[in-house]
């Protein structure tokens, strides 16, 4: 019986749980010791997938390492700098001094004669992997059997779903997170947080019965803990609402994670792995539900640019929004949003994925090919947003909202309704950013009872 959540329930059907512990669970180790005490609690959890180790208090996350080393070997051919700062790391984890020894030593030689960037940086992956697979007594299974890559189309999913299948349906095994290879052999790594998408592969190809990501905070947020000081747990939501508010800023699980457990319906647990106690949040594909909160979190992001376009008559003239695009995806900006009026055009960009000449660039390109009356940038400007999946069928959400920023004169510079009606999303400036997410929790959220 799949779609379980009661660990009772799913303990008598004998079903399978994928855990995937971050770079904070596998730190040192003794927060090793505390998640092989986790595994060991419950045969269920048959498939480990873990990070590099993350940051301590006297030590850098090891994949910052890890790049570090990369740049060394690419300045002189080695990394005798900074590879004993991992070296380090890696000795207070493993539970065989010897055998780390030997295997470090291995690593770095094989570091330093491939000089490639993504073998160096997945190193990190690979060991933590390697030694705690020692410690539990599993199989350790090396992700570059299991997640495939080619060289020019990036992530083949079919492939990978059906090498995990062959790989992992029986027995335990630890596998490392954040990687894979392509066709010829070659080590390719996701983005950054990326084995969150390394569990979510395996757990949806071997359509595991829940897919538990432990990290260190007690499960999801309804707000930013660093600017909403009473915010709370979301004890269950819908893949959809992570989704949008993974995107805007709740970062506790990796965007592209959410796509392969959407596609096998694998319900997902956030827990904490200093605190097991707490249960967490629980996603699952939907939610049927008697009671219709509207509001689930509020989220946002700074550091948005706007694209404003302005041309008289813009809606009758059919290719317009096309060269735009085209020169955008020329230049390889992308844009979040695109709120439009008859006239006028906005797209909004992360800030971060523009640069000063790529910004005239694509202004002069534009003016070229379309001859706007105006365009421009405009800067300074942030956006927040309430996502709840029952909204849709409430009445009063956007007045609410609108109320709220009102109340504490934030100035509305954009409206923005998802199409699935999961979110509103406002324009705010930059400087009341805070004061906007703090005034939406307090009309939405404030007044629940805690989880
Ligand atoms: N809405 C939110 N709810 C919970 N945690 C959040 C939220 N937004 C950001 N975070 C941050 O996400 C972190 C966990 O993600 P990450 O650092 O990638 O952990 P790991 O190393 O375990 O993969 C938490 O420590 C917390 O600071
Ligand atoms: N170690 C990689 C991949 C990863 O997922 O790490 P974490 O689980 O600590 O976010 C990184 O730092 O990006």
């Amino acid at each position: 019986m799949r779609g379980i959540v009661s660990m009772n329930d799913m303990e008598e059907t004998q079903a399978c749980i994928v855990c995937k512990f971050g770079g904070t669970s596998m730190a040192d180790s003794e927060s090793t010791e505390r998640v092989a005490e986790i595994v060991k609690s419950n045969p269920l959890r048959r498939i480990i997938v873990v990070s590099a180790p993350g940051k301590t208090e006297n030590s850098e996350k090891v994949t910052d390492l890890l790049i570090e080393c990369h740049r060394e070997i690419e300045a002189c051919g080695k990394c005798d700098q900074t590879f004993p700062l991992v070296a380090a790391r890696f000795l207070q984890i493993a539970t065989d001094t010897k055998d780390a020894e030997r295997e470090l030593a291995k690593i770095k030689s094989q570091m330093e004669n491939s000089g490639q960037y993504d073998f160096c940086v997945s190193r990190g992956e690979y060991l933590s992997a390697y030694f705690f697979a020692k410690r539990l007594g599993f199989a350790f299974i090396d992700a570059a059997e299991l997640i495939r890559f080619h060289r020019y189309d990036g992530y083949d999913s079919k492939e990978s779903e059906k090498l995990c299948r062959a790989k992992l349906k029986n027995g335990y095994a630890v596998v490392p997170g954040f990687y894979g290879a392509d066709e010829t052999g070659a080590i390719v790594t996701f983005s950054r947080g990326g084995s969150d998408i390394t569990g979510s592969i395996v757990a949806g190809a071997i359509k595991a019965d829940l897919y538990e990501n432990w990290t260190d905070v007690d499960g999801i947020l309804n707000a930013d803990p660093r600017i909403v000081e009473n915010a709370r747990i979301i004890p269950k939501m819908t893949y959809g609402e992570l989704r949008e508010l993974s995107y805007l800023g709740a970062s506790v699980l990796h965007t592209d994670a959410l796509v392969p457990l959407i596609k096998n319906r694998t319900p997902l647990q956030v827990r904490n792995t200093f605190c097991m106690s707490k249960r967490g949040t629980v996603i699952y594909p939907c939610l049927k539900e008697p009671e219709k909160k509207p509001v689930t979190g509020i989220v946002g992001k700074k550091d948005i640019l706007v694209l404003f376009i302005h041309k008289i008559g813009m809606n009758q003239q059919k290719s317009i929004v096309r060269k735009v695009l085209s020169v955008l995806e020329y230049y390889g900006v992308s844009f979040e949003h695109m709120p439009s009026s008859i006239d006028a055009v906005n797209f909004l960009i992360p800030k971060s994925s523009i640069n000063d000449a790529i910004r005239s660039a694509v202004l002069s390109e534009i003016k070229k090919s379309i001859r706007p009356d105006e365009i421009k940038f405009i800067d300074r400007l942030s956006i927040v947003s309430v996502v709840g999946r029952n909204m849709y069928q409430c009445v009063g959400v956007a007045e609410k909202m609108f109320a709220a920023l009102a109340r504490e004169k934030i100035n509305i510079r954009m409206i923005i309704q998802g199409c699935r009606e999961l979110n509103i999303i406002a324009g705010v400036d930059e400087d009341r950013y805070e004061d906007a997410i703090r005034a939406l929790h307090r009309a939405f959220l404030e007044e629940e009872t805690p989880s």
